[in-house]
């Protein structure tokens, strides 16, 4: 981490090699948990390579801190297994499994120095002293923490806290390191750096390491690739290019970022086939696009271009404009078309009149190529 000025990076990159484990592949095959009759995890199966910066991302309950938790031990599955490394780790105590996990709440001893709330992992495993003071001084070294280490928990900041509780979970050298909503309890300026600095500290370990999170942007800026989770169930496994650009349902579609979902019903055939939705609507389909049955037309606010005059593309329809939001880098527009209220983006050009105003008539326009055609599911 850069974020402490005395840091040195040559010192940082040989505190990393202190620390340093082989990066190692996890599995997670056929995992069903239940809470009573609760049934929370729903069949899941995950590949996550080595050196992973790998997220759960899913709404509030489901179930991406209880997929955490059963990896570090802590919940039992009713069947399926976790493999770290080529090796079952799902009947080991959560203190047999090289997997390090850093709670919400930092949970750190508030009565102890920074150091000691560090070492104190170590020393529970009866590791030498001297061991530990290199380890200890390694592992604060990498959070950019070194000068702050006689200091107690309350006379930190939250972010400095929440390097504390990570410094104090990659001491112990994990397999594996599972990181539990970490950016939640700090505000919205620190997350951004912090979640910034957890990267670079990623990368400089290479440790296989899982983030679970219910923010978006969060898991985009972050991982390399992302588990969309929605009541229990995976829903999609990808980049978040990948997930943005090719969603496999609609859940995924408007879970991650604005989408604007029509429905309507596929006419025609061959070079004739089109969309027809609401208010007269009629939008090309790419020929060779694959369509499942009662198929959603889907797109993004930034893929359609607004008119005021009717464009020459057969891919448009007419509506009102009702909301101007202005976002910085774009003006977000709701456009009114037959009782829907659709958002499209335009690119915001400083110095230049604004085009459009509400209550103004004006064109949509969808390429044929940047429409997605989802399914109910
Ligand atoms: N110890 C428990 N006993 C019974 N039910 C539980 C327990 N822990 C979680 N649940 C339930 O399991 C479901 C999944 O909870 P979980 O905490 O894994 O969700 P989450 O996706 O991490 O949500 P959040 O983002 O709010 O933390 C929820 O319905 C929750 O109420």
């Amino acid at each position: 981490m850069n974020a402490h000025a005395t840091t040195d990076p040559v010192t940082t990159d040989a505190a990393a090699s202190v620390l340093h484990a082989a990066a190692v592949d996890l599995h997670i095959e056929g995992v069903n948990l239940s809470y009573g009759s609760n049934h929370v995890l729903k069949n899941v199966n995950l590949d996550i390579r080595p050196g992973e910066f790998f997220a759960f991302l899913g709404p509030s309950g489901c179930g991406k801190t209880t997929l955490l938790r059963l990896i570090a031990g802590f919940n039992t599955a009713d069947n399926g297994r976790v493999v770290v490394g080529g090796r079952d780790i799902s009947d080991l105590p959560p203190w047999k499994r090289d997997v390090g996990l850093v709670f919400q709440s930092y949970a750190l001893w508030p009565h102890m120095s920074v150091a000691r709330n560090v070492a104190f992992g170590l020393e529970e495993r009866g590791v030498a002293r001297a061991e530990i003071q290199r380890r200890v001084a390694a592992a604060l070294e990498i959070v950019g923490l070194g000068h702050l280490a006689d200091r107690r928990p309350s006379q930190l900041s939250g972010g400095q806290q929440q390097r504390v509780a990570l410094a104090r979970t990659v001491v112990i050298e994990p397999k594996v390191l599972l990181l539990d909503e970490p950016l939640s309890n700090l505000d919205a300026k620190m997350r951004v750096q912090v979640r910034r600095e957890l990267r670079d500290l990623q990368q400089r370990l290479g440790l296989t390491t899982i983030f679970v999170t219910h923010d978006q942007e969060e898991a985009n800026t972050v991982c390399d690739r992302i588990a969309v989770m929605n009541d229990g169930v995976v829903q999609q496994v990808g980049t978040p290019v990948e997930l943005y650009e090719h969603p496999a349902n609609l859940f995924v579609a408007t879970f991650l970022g604005t989408a604007n979902v029509l429905e309507g019903a596929v006419v025609g055939a061959g070079a004739e086939r089109h969309f027809e939705g609401l208010g007269g609507m009629r939008i090309a389909i790419a020929p060779d696009a694959v369509l499942p049955d009662q198929a959603r037309l889907v797109f993004r606010p930034q893929v359609a271009k607004l008119s005021a005059e009717r464009p020459t593309g057969a891919s448009c329809f007419a509506g009102e404009i009702m909301r101007r939001e202005f976002l910085g880098s774009v003006i977000r527009f709701g456009i009114l078309i037959a009782g829907q209220e659709i958002t499209v983006d335009e690119v915001f050009q400083p110095g230049l009149r604004e085009p459009y105003g509400i209550g103004q008539s004006v064109w949509v326009e969808i390429p044929a190529n940047s429409a997605l055609w989802l399914g109910p599911g």
